[in-house]
């Protein structure tokens, strides 16, 4: 069974705004979902409906094969919520805190495990108002781990941390999805996705407008080749259909489904040119280009075909 589905979603707040406008995607157990987007793209109002904390306007979500809403209590025990906003009381230590949320669960993990798997024993007595935006976080993860969950939902889980923080929360996710834990992450930090997502969806104004594995969702994209526009354009016959060449600024850039073709024909022009190509750059497709041709609203190759 998986431990997400969700099925022609929709969401509408009460002023109108359509923030989710008909999605659909699951979640197996044992992989990581990494739910992408511009900003206001939709992914906290699908993750607040996953967590049972909205509800869908249409279509349905099912979370270990539950209604998150009305079968709550199924539901609860079996999931962990990391939520952009964490409400633990300040005055608690972060122990007192973590005991306190283990009182409420049916089999908790110790809390002294929780709290050293986030590394957050040498602050075990710190009240939680005197700790850092990034302990925070992790005394929010160290939570949410607490009981032992099948699916963990996470938004943004290392916005704030620094780059060892981060990495040991990513070793952390690896370890508890290779235990069979699913989970859903959404993130704005590319290299995050990257480095956790088995299969990932990039949401932009309430669609998805890619869905795969990271390679499929890549390989949807165009290779960058780009240098200073002094060389001029490269002349007709050099590129091949559906290659784009643009003046950017001060470069040529040219967009292409194929770097290497399109990487050899441009060099030979230039060759036998005696053309010294200025700060001459290839870029193969990445998360980052498929982010930077979204917000350019450019079409993927498979639209563009
Ligand atoms: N409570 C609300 N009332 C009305 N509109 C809302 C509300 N919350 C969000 N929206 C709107 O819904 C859209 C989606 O917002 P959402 O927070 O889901 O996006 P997001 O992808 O999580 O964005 P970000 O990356 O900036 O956190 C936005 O246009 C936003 O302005």
């Amino acid at each position: 069974m998986n431990a997400i589905d969700v099925r022609d979603l929709t969401r509408t707040y009460k002023s109108g705004a359509e923030a989710v406008r008909g999605i659909s995607f699951s979640v197996p157990p044992g992989q990581v979902f990494g739910l992408l987007g511009t900003n206001g793209a939709g992914k906290t109002s699908t993750m607040d409906v996953i967590a049972g904390l909205a509800a869908p306007t249409s279509g349905s979500v099912r979370v270990l094969g539950h209604d998150p809403i009305r079968e709550r209590r199924a539901v609860r025990h079996r999931t962990g919520v990391v939520l952009q906003s964490g409400g633990l009381p300040g005055e608690l230590t972060v122990a007192e805190a973590v005991r306190m949320w283990a009182g409420t669960m049916r089999r908790p993990r110790p809390a002294s495990e929780s709290i050293d798997a986030v590394d957050l024993t040498a602050k075990a007595g710190v009240p939680i108002k005197s700790l850092s935006g990034g302990e925070r976080r992790r005394l929010d993860l160290a939570v949410a781990l607490l009981g032992r969950p099948e699916l963990l939902m996470l938004d943004e889980p290392t916005t704030g941390l620094d780059a060892e923080s981060r990495r040991s929360v990513w070793t952390l996710v690896r370890g508890l999805v290779d235990g069979g834990t699913a989970v859903l992450l959404t993130t704005h930090h590319l290299e995050e996705a990257e480095e956790l997502s088995d299969s990932l969806a990039i949401l932009h104004r309430g669609r998805i407008v890619a869905e795969g594995t990271l390679d499929e969702v890549v390989a949807t994209y165009r290779a960058e080749i780009r240098f200073g526009a002094s060389a001029g354009r490269p002349p007709a016959g050099v590129l091949a259909d559906g290659e784009a060449v643009e003046i950017e600024g001060r470069h040529v850039v040219i967009r292409t489904g194929s770097l290497q073709r399109t990487l050899g024909r441009v060099l030979y022009w230039a060759d036998g040119a005696g053309l010294a190509l200025p700060e001459l750059r290839a870029t193969p497709a990445s998360l980052e280009t498929a982010f930077l041709a979204l917000a350019r609203g450019t079409e993927t190759l498979e639209a563009a075909s």
